[in-house]
């Protein structure tokens, strides 16, 4: 189900006002400008939909209702985000899709259900952490707390009707004191109002108990896979779609959220309660009650089970079409202006309409085996209250059993049904939950290349006396995709040094080799003589600086951004590097300065703005080697001449390599590099290498048909701009 809003008829004020439940993307997605997709989870019936939203969803529903839309107006319009958010289930929002794609683990072992309930158990029985243990020990004691009281129930019911039946009539006969009848009775029914108080009453502090540990263990999971991520390797991080671990740790913990929510207040429950039940039944009544409702439950949950495992099918086909008919209206509104130039809109309102046949289709399906489901419970549940009632109606005849107990027996099973009349729910979440899981669990048990070698000393970078060796370095990206091949090549100390060549030279993979993103299938990278595998991992990458090809920035302030660099940096810091980096002009006329937000990766900034706040960045940084990869690529020339400025003071006395495409960024490089076929085939300095008409330089220079003054730029040049 979906409806597309026009963003004018949305209250902006009530978007505004709902801004700090913002955290939650939900079911919206941005069209245009103008519009708004509206995705609506279809729960079968409003008293469903009450009683699952209370219980399990309260939180995502309140959430979900305009925060969502707040964040995504905030949002670049151009931006679409895909809806194939899931159908809200009724316990675990997002559980009951079974059909979404799952990210390719290869190289993480699988993890079986067992593994993972191990490892959630550490979670909520943490070692570590005694007040979680505290809590837990709390809920499981509110919980058979809750169910005691619960089993009372019946208990007091069957008294009061047995006390009531013995003295109907007494108070008109006034053969015994009335007084002391109708305080006993009354009593007894004070009783089971308060029975029932309190059990409800445990429940719920038994889920405020228990919500604290489910969310320390969620906190825990997600941050730890998180962490997990950041050290797995850059090999890993290229081949996987960023949306798409995202969604693992959001699901993942979402299903280890359900689970634990499932297990305490629903599956253990209702165990407990069976058990009970049918001891209390056999003790009470006769081994009969008791192996009737043990029979019952079995045949309940068997048929449960069966008719749910037949039925997910149609719940994945109805998601299914309804993410398709959701992507068909986006696809088409999207493209609003061609449908208009082709007079298409028939078409498209047949091919959408086609789209939701499906889904009502799958939806009719999903309804009808649900009352399938239900019917069948029911007449399990029926059949077996009959026969337990009639046996129980017989031994009133034979004076073995009170009135009282029949009504005890019937409300006892009365209870025990309602936690099974979400059994098949349960039981299909769950199954999801455990995929989701298992999921992440894979994730967590892929293990990184390369790794910091057991008490590796940290590297020691002087800029005056390191150089840098590359000492015949081969590198593939896979088999058949050698990109270095037997790389020489020695960057002197305090040098800068330019790498130049055309693409797939291998220029970038060497920056991605000394950050030791890969290891070199061949040969040794050093610095000071120093092997870079043998050293402390974090001290290497702290001794580089680099102002990669494409500066993305954080959905934060502009000076978060340049803080970036070295996060413990004064403000004044900050703005010194700023200045450095030929930024600080343009924030300050900005009107809020250093506070302005940068937009999502940066969107509200120009190519030249964020390259030069990369620069500033690694200014602050302050590492005795700086890497320039493309810095300047794709910028104007006169963006591109402030830019040289701003790198020109980052430069000084630091051992630079600048790995540029365009060669008037590096005419005053101390040396330049020439790279082909993943080697060097020419060296020197830019005019040595231009007096050899047959360097692949020359042709570079030349093909670039540069009138670029061939000039070099002095450090705090003033002078004119010079222009192509
Ligand atoms: N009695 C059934 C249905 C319970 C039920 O109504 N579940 C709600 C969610 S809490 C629902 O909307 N189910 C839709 C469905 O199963 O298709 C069962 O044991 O699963």
């Amino acid at each position: 189900m979906a409806t597309v809003l026009h963003l004018s008829e949305v209250n902006l004020k009530l978007l505004q006002f709902h801004r700090k439940f913002s955290k939650k993307i939900g079911n919206f997605t941005i069209l245009s400008n103008k519009h708004v997709f509206f995705y609506v989870a279809p729960i079968s019936s409003p008293s469903q939909r009450l009683y699952c939203t209370a219980k399990n969803d309260k939180e995502t529903q309140t959430k979900a209702s305009g925060g969502v839309l707040t964040q995504l107006l905030n949002k670049s319009p151009s931006k679409i985000i895909p809806t194939n958010q899931p159908a809200r289930g009724c316990f675990h929002p997002g559980a009951s899709v079974l059909s979404r794609e799952t990210i390719p683990l290869d190289g993480g072992q699988s993890v079986t259900s067992i593994q993972m309930l191990n490892a959630m158990l550490q979670y909520i029985w943490p070692r570590d952490n005694p007040q979680i243990r505290d809590r837990v020990k709390l809920a499981v004691s509110l919980l058979v707390g809750a169910k005691l009281m619960n089993v009372c129930v019946p208990f007091i019911f069957k008294y009061s009707v047995d006390y009531l039946n013995v003295h109907a009539g007494t108070v008109l006969n006034m053969d015994s004191a009335p007084e002391t009848v109708v305080t006993v009775a009354t009593s007894i029914l004070l009783g089971y109002g308060i029975a029932r108080a309190s059990a409800l009453g445990f429940n719920e502090l038994r889920n405020a108990v228990f919500a604290k540990v489910a969310q320390h263990s969620i906190r825990k999971i997600a941050k730890n896979v998180f962490l997990h991520l950041h050290n797995l390797d850059l090999s890993f991080h290229l081949s996987r779609q960023t949306g798409a671990l995202s969604k693992t740790i959001d699901r993942g913990s979402r299903g280890i959220n359900f689970v634990l929510t499932a297990m305490v207040f629903n599956i253990v429950p209702t165990i407990f309660e069976m058990v009970l039940v049918s001891s209390i039944l056999g003790l009470k009544c006769g081994a009969a009650f008791a192996g009737i409702s043990m029979g019952c439950v079995g045949v309940y949950a068997a048929f449960t089970l069966g008719i749910t495992q037949w039925r997910t099918k149609f719940r994945v086909y109805m998601n299914k079409a309804e993410n398709e008919a959701g992507n068909k209206a986006i696809d088409s509104l999207i493209n609003y202006e061609t449908v208009k130039y082709f007079n298409n809109e028939k078409f498209e309102a047949d091919r959408y309409d086609h789209a939701l046949k499906k889904y009502q289709e799958a939806s009719l399906k999903t309804s009808t085996s649900l009352a399938l489901l239900n019917f069948g419970q029911n007449v399990i549940f029926s059949v077996a209250l009959s026969a337990i009632m009639i046996l129980a109606a017989k031994d009133i005849l034979q004076g073995n059993l009170t009135v009282g107990d029949l009504v005890m027996v019937n409300g006892l099973l009365f209870q025990l049904s309602i936690p099974l009349g979400f059994l098949g729910s349960v039981y299909r979440e769950v199954r999801q939950a455990l995929i989701d899981m298992q999921t992440m669990f894979t994730l967590m048990a892929m293990d990184s290349k390369i790794k910091n070698k057991p008490q590796a000393p940290y590297i020691y970078v002087d800029s005056k006396a390191t150089d840098i060796v590359f000492d015949n370095v081969s590198f593939e990206y896979g088999p058949g995709k050698t990109i270095l091949n037997g790389l020489n090549l020695r960057i002197p100390p305090g040098k800068k040094v330019a790498v130049v060549g055309g693409s797939g030279s291998g220029k970038t993979t060497l920056v991605r080799l000394l950050y030791r993103f890969f290891e070199p299938s061949e040969g040794r990278i050093l610095i000071g003589g120093q092997n870079i595998k043998e050293v402390d991992l974090d001290s290497l990458r702290k001794s580089i600086s680099i102002v990669p090809q494409d500066s993305v920035l954080f959905h934060d302030t502009i000076l978060h951004n340049l803080r970036y660099g070295d996060l413990n940096a004064s403000r004044d810091e900050v703005i010194q590097a700023a200045k450095m980096a030929e930024i600080h002009d343009s924030i300050i006329s900005w009107p809020n300065g250093y506070q302005t937000q940068v937009g999502e990766r940066g969107l509200k900034l120009s190519g030249g703005e964020k390259q030069r706040v990369a620069i500033a960045r690694a200014i602050l940084k302050n590492s005795p080697i700086l890497i320039f990869d493309e810095a300047t690529s794709s910028l104007d020339s006169i963006t591109e001449y402030n830019i040289l400025k701003a790198l020109r003071n980052a430069t000084r006395g630091r051992t630079s390599i600048v790995i540029a495409h365009r060669l008037s960024t590096v005419m005053d490089a101390d040396e330049i590099f020439v790279f082909e076929n993943g080697r060097v085939t020419e060296k020197g300095t830019h005019q040595m290498l231009l007096e050899n008409p047959q360097s692949l330089y020359f042709k570079l220079w030349t093909t670039q048909n540069h009138s670029f003054k061939e000039q070099p730029l002095n450090s705090g040049t003033t002078g004119e701009i010079p222009r192509s």
